[in-house]
């Protein structure tokens, strides 16, 4: 039986090794390259349903879709395409919604500032009709991922500039309504996938609040830890029922 292929992107290596740590692998991580970057591997081996990738790619949509695509298309090339793609890390949480030590599965990946200012507000590229703005997980397994994460399932936005004032959190939230966390590169690593026909799932653990910026209130080392436990949630329901992951079209 082949090994179920995933790859995980998050933004630096502190996150990587932290989701890597959920994995049993059988062993240490090993590592090889695509270009521009190295990449952590678990499992694999012989009868080991999951075989892991994770990717530290930079902060921000940019850098995170650069790094996926490396990834994405050196498997491609070596006739080993990725079954699903993860993007993860810390997060803001908005509240009162996903608190401070909270999961967030998204269930949606949205651009929330790729578009156009005006005077009568945002216009985002989908309604300016030259781009999309949204990608969706797989419903059934971004649905049971949130159960056995524990984890609040809602719309995950992809900002540039992390949010810093109560302002700027409101109109998030009345354009996004039901927005539950907001991060820098969900939507980046979810354009890469989309491309190669590969299905994204996001997974972020809260860290601050999203409103006005207070960085004493942070809570960024039991964030990274928490990412620990809810990939171990998640490589035990992939390892259990694989087939929530949406066959490749090359496989139907
Ligand atoms: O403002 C600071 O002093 C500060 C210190 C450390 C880190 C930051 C970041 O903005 C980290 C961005 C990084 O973490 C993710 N992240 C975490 N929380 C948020 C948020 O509320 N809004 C957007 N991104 C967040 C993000 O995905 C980046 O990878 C600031």
């Amino acid at each position: 039986m082949t090994a179920t292929r995933l790859l995980v992107v998050t933004a630096v290596t502190a996150e990587r090794d932290r989701a890597a740590a959920g994995f049993d692998g059988g062993g240490a991580p090993g590592t090889h390259t695509v270009p521009g970057h190295t990449l952590l591997r678990t499992g694999g081996h012989a009868g080991h349903p999951l075989r892991t990738d994770l990717l530290a790619g930079g902060v921000g949509p940019a850098a995170a879709a650069s790094a996926a695509s490396a990834a994405l298309t050196a498997a491609a090339l070596r006739g080993e395409p990725y079954d699903l793609v993860v993007t993860a890390g810390i997060g803001g949480g908005f509240q009162p919604l996903a608190p401070i030590g909270a999961v967030v599965v998204a269930d949606r990946l949205i651009a929330a500032d790729l578009g156009a200012d005006s005077p009568d507000g945002f216009l985002s590229v989908d309604a300016l009709g030259f781009g999309r703005t949204v990608h969706h997980a797989p419903p059934d397994l971004s649905r049971e991922a949130a159960h056995a994460l524990g984890a609040v399932h809602g719309p995950v936005l992809t900002v540039s500039t992390a949010t810093g004032s109560a302002e700027t959190a409101r109109l998030l939230a009345e354009r996004h309504p039901g927005a539950a966390a907001e991060a820098m590169e969900g939507f980046g690593v979810a354009e890469a996938a989309a491309s190669h026909g590969v299905p994204v799932l996001e997974i972020r653990t809260v860290s601050n609040a999203v409103g006005p910026r207070d960085r004493a209130a942070w809570r960024i080392g039991e964030a990274m830890a928490a990412l620990t436990t809810a990939f171990a949630a998640l490589a035990a329901l992939l390892e259990k029922d694989p087939t929530l992951i949406p066959p490749r079209p090359d496989t139907n």
